[in-house]
Formats: C-alpha cells, structure tokens, sequence
C-alpha cells in the first residue's frame, strides 16, 4: 500500500491533489518552512522530535521524545510531519528509522486528551493532522523502517504500519495492536485497510472485533512484525536491515509499486462504494421513522 502510493505521488498528478486534499498537507508547511540538511552528519530537534541525519548513507533517524508515552497529540503530529517534509525534500536522503527515546513505549496512540472535549475546529484539525501523517509514512520515497522499542496500541501500530519493515524489542512485557474496540470506539476503515494490508483479512477481522494487542511473539506469527531482536539491538538492527532495503534498484520498487497501486484503487473503490450504501441505507432508516 505504501508503495502504491508512493507511485500515485509520482505518477498521478490528479490523485496527488487528490490526497493533498485529504491530507491537507499545507498545513505543516504553513507554520514552519523546511530548511535543507547541508552538512555530511546532522542533527535537527523539535521539542518533540530529534532527527539525527547520517549524510554518507543517506539515512535519517527520527527519535520520538514526547514524554511520558509519545501520545499523538495535534502538537506532535505537526511536529512529525514537518521533520518529514523536511527529510523528503533532501534527495540525499533515502532511508528513514523512526523510533522511541521514551523507556518501554514506542507510541501510545492518539493523544486521548486532544480528542475529549475539544471544539469542532480543534477536531478536525486533529484529524486532518493523523491522516496526514498516515499519508506521508505511506507515501514517502524514502524507505521506512519502524524500530518499535515498546509498546505500540492503536494508532502506535497504525504508524509502524505505514512503514515498509517492522522490527520489535522481543520483550513480552510489550504489546502491539489496533486495540480500539477495547476502549468502546471503531478504528477508522483506513485503520482497518493498512492492517488488511500489513496483516491479511481474516487477521485483521479477528483483531479489530477482539480489539486485540499482541505479544511480540505473537505479533511476529501474523506478520504484524517484520522481526524479533533483544531490546538493545532493535535501533541498530534497523539501520543494518536498511543498508539491505537500500541495495535494491529504486527502479524495481516502482514496479512492485504499479501492483500495489491496482490493489489499493480496488480498495478505495469499495470504500466508496459502502460508504455510498450506508448513506443510503441511513436515509431509508431515517425516513421509515418519520412515516
Ligand atoms: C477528535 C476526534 C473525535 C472523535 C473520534 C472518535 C473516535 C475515533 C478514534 C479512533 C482511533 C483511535 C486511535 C487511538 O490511537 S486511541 C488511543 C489508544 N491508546 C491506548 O489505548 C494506549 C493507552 N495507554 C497504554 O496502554 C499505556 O499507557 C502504555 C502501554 C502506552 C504505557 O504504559 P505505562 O505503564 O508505561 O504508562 P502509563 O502509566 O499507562 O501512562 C503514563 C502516562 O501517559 C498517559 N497516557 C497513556 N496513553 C495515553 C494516550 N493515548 N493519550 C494521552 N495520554 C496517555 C497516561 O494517562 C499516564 O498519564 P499520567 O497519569 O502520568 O498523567
């Protein structure tokens, strides 16, 4: 899926503006312009995000440092996407690690205190945030490898699973999972689609309706996990397994990409198609009550 639309950013100029309408992706830029990583070794923070970007291998990583759990707050995700934004406009870049500086979490999810009283403005600008970064993980250009050194609930694993590779702390104290049904609210149908994508059908169905976190154990038998390593190992596994990821011709990922590209228009399509139904279905209930 990631590939997919990598190739749609690349190939489809109407369905780039298309996303960038569902993403809003102004909406980082507008506040902070990117600035671009002259030296060979380097190191930009937010407060929120410390990018250290090595410049002979052309891979950056980005360490999580929102204390006390990396929650997703509107604040944080503007923060990631505007160090995306910046990593992706630097060429020289072309891997990109993303991981946790916080002990025993990689990420918490959305931040449950930015969706709990908020006005309607402050909502959807939360929201647009989230897709934004679901948008740019997926489509990025760059190789992305999640080194998940914690826990991962909710939209923690929803961003693990925007990148192309997976790699957990084999600690079982750690679980990963859409874990929403849990806590009594449905996980978007884009939540739901990249798991289909990561994991197949019938292992998302269990998981959304169970609303289940994994073990890493169990994580890595449905391949919601890419790879187990001991917790010291896991940043620099990443960087090794992306010397791998990074020796294939970036030609050869843009054809797997057109593949994936067919699958995920099939997908959007029937996701409009149920959406459409359900509007229907909603207007007919709505109108048997009245008469
Ligand atoms: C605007 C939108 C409007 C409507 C939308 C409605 C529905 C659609 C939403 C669908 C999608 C949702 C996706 C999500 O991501 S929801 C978030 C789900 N997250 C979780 O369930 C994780 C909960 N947290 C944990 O399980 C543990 O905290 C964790 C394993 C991550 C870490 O455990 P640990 O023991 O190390 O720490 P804790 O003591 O539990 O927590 C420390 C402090 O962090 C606070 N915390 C934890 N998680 C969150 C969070 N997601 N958001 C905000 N704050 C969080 C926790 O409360 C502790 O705070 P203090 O008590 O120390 O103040």
């Amino acid at each position: 899926m990631k590939m997919a639309l990598r190739a749609c950013l690349r190939t489809k100029p109407g369905l780039t503006a298309l996303l960038s309408q569902l993403s809003c992706s102004g909406h980082a830029a507008a506040r902070r312009a990117p600035a671009l990583v002259a030296q060979r070794s380097s190191s930009s923070t937010s407060q929120k995000i410390k990018v250290d970007f090595d410049q002979s291998s052309g891979v950056a990583v980005m360490h999580m440092q929102s204390p006390p759990v990396n929650s997703l707050s509107l604040e944080f995700l503007t923060d990631v996407c505007i160090a995306l934004e910046k990593l992706e406009m630097d060429k020289s870049c072309r891997g990109l690690v993303v991981t946790s500086s916080q002990p025993k979490v990689f990420s918490a999810g959305l931040d449950i205190l930015d969706m709990y009283g908020k006005s309607p403005e402050h909502c959807a600008e939360f929201w647009k945030a989230v897709q934004e970064m679901w948008l740019k993980f997926y489509g990025s250009n760059m190789i992305t490898i999640a080194a998940v050194n914690g826990s991962s609930p909710a939209g923690g694993c929803l961003l693990s699973m925007t990148c192309d590779y997976r790699i957990m702390a084999d600690n079982p104290r750690y679980s990963i999972g859409l874990n929403e049904t849990k806590l009594g609210i449905v996980a978007p149908f884009w939540f739901k689609d990249t798991m289909v994508n990561t994991v197949g059908h019938r292992a998302t169905e269990m998981a959304l309706q169970l609303g289940l976190l994994y073990s890493p154990a169990e994580a890595l038998k449905i391949g919601l996990v890419d790879q187990l390593v001991h917790e010291d190992q896991v940043l620099t596994t990443a960087t090794e397994t992306m010397t791998k990821w990074l020796a294939i011709p970036g030609i050869l990922n843009i054809s797997y990409t057109c593949h994936f590209f067919h699958l995920w228009c099939c997908n959007l399509v029937c996701t409009i198609c149920s959406c459409v139904c359900q509007v229907i279905a909603a207007k007919k209930i709505h109108l048997s009550q009245d008469f």
